[in-house]
């Protein structure tokens, strides 16, 4: 469970009443997520989520994504937006940590996906860079090629202790993509962690998208392998290439990629699959103590990237420009 921090009752309804949103019926922490404290609160007014932000959140950030919420909103995205209080100010303190409250969305994660799933979300993903394209804020995304390597510094000495060999192969991997990484590909704002949590369906149909705080300008295609990385692989981490072409067949039914991305997909899938072991690893090997969570397992992209090695274009993956 993601709660970082303690809101007391009395703060809690302090903070509420600076709102237009009635009285506090409920308040508690929420059962999921590993980066911010989250909290499902119930007004006269209707359910919320308050987000307090934790870490790897920088305050300077928060315009970019609030602002970001607001625009793919108010472009036909179905996302939260944030609420403003009386002085019309979305972002306050709470507990001594930036807060917001954000609408309610409604609908469900999918624990297991299907091909339909795997196609409304590449339809969705392609729809989000095509409604953020005139976004006026940039943001450089801290976690792509030139973060990795300081991001594995902080896990070098002890990753061999979280599996055999797993520091030898992280550096290799560096090595690999200081070498391959694509430049030059269509970029704009990208969500960056668009996992099974992050989508909700009402039945078979996306019914919205959340969790908008590794949003940054970017490539578009490395959302895509984000995606690739989060949907399309099995249990036992086999990559299931029905979901993988519906996706980006999803993707491409709103967004045709151009022959650069699709030739770039199995470096980006690479790229993407190291970018979650090293935060995942980090993440293992420095839980705080008396935090509420459960860290991810950095093996599941160790298995994820031992595949995409394997596999070294996109002609191998079936995956053609169409
Ligand atoms: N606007 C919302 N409407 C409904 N439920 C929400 C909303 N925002 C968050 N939640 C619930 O809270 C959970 C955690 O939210 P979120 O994914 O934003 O947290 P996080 O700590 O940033 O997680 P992650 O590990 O995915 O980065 C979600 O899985 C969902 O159940
Ligand atoms: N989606 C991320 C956690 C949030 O950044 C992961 O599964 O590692």
């Amino acid at each position: 469970m993601a709660v970082y921090t303690d809101v007391s009752d009395e703060d809690l309804r302090a903070f509420v009443a600076g709102y237009d949103l009635g009285d506090v019926l409920s308040f508690k922490g929420i059962a999921e997520g590993v980066e911010n404290s989250n909290f499902f609160l119930q007004t006269t007014s209707g359910p919320f989520i308050l987000t307090l932000y934790e870490r790897r959140v920088r305050e300077e950030d928060l315009p970019f994504f609030l602002g970001l919420m607001e625009h793919l909103s108010a472009r036909g995205l179905n996302c939260p937006v944030p609420v403003r209080n009386r002085a019309g100010m979305a972002l306050g303190r709470l507990a001594g940590r930036p807060a917001v409250i954000v609408t309610f969305l409604d609908g469900l994660a999918v624990k297991r996906p299907s091909a339909a799933h795997c196609r409304a979300v590449g339809a969705a993903l392609a729809r989000l860079h095509e409604a953020g394209r005139d976004f006026p804020i940039e943001r450089a995304n801290a976690l792509s090629l030139p973060g990795w390597a300081p991001l594995f510094a902080r896990a070098e000495a002890e990753a061999d202790r979280v599996a055999d060999g797993l520091a030898g192969r992280a550096r290799r991997e560096l090595a690999h993509l200081a070498d391959a990484w694509p430049s030059g590909l269509p970029s704009g704002v990208i969500h960056a962690d668009l996992f099974t949590d992050n989508v909700f369906f009402i039945g078979p149909e996306l019914s919205g998208l959340i969790d908008f705080y590794f949003a940054c300008t970017d490539a578009f295609a490395y959302d895509l392998a984000i995606c690739l990385n989060a949907w399309c692989f099995e249990a036992d981490c086999s990559f299931n290439l029905t979901k993988g072409t519906a996706m980006i067949g999803g993707y491409q039914s709103v967004r045709p990629l151009e022959p650069a991305e699709v030739a770039s997909l199995p470096t980006l899938c690479r790229g993407s699959a190291l970018r979650f072991m090293l935060t995942r690893l980090v993440d293992w090997l420095n839980v705080p103590p008396g935090a509420l969570v459960r860290p991810k397992d950095p093996l599941e992209y160790d298995r994820k990237l031992a595949f995409h090695r394997r596999v070294e274009t996109a002609r191998e993956y079936g995956w053609m420009a169409r």
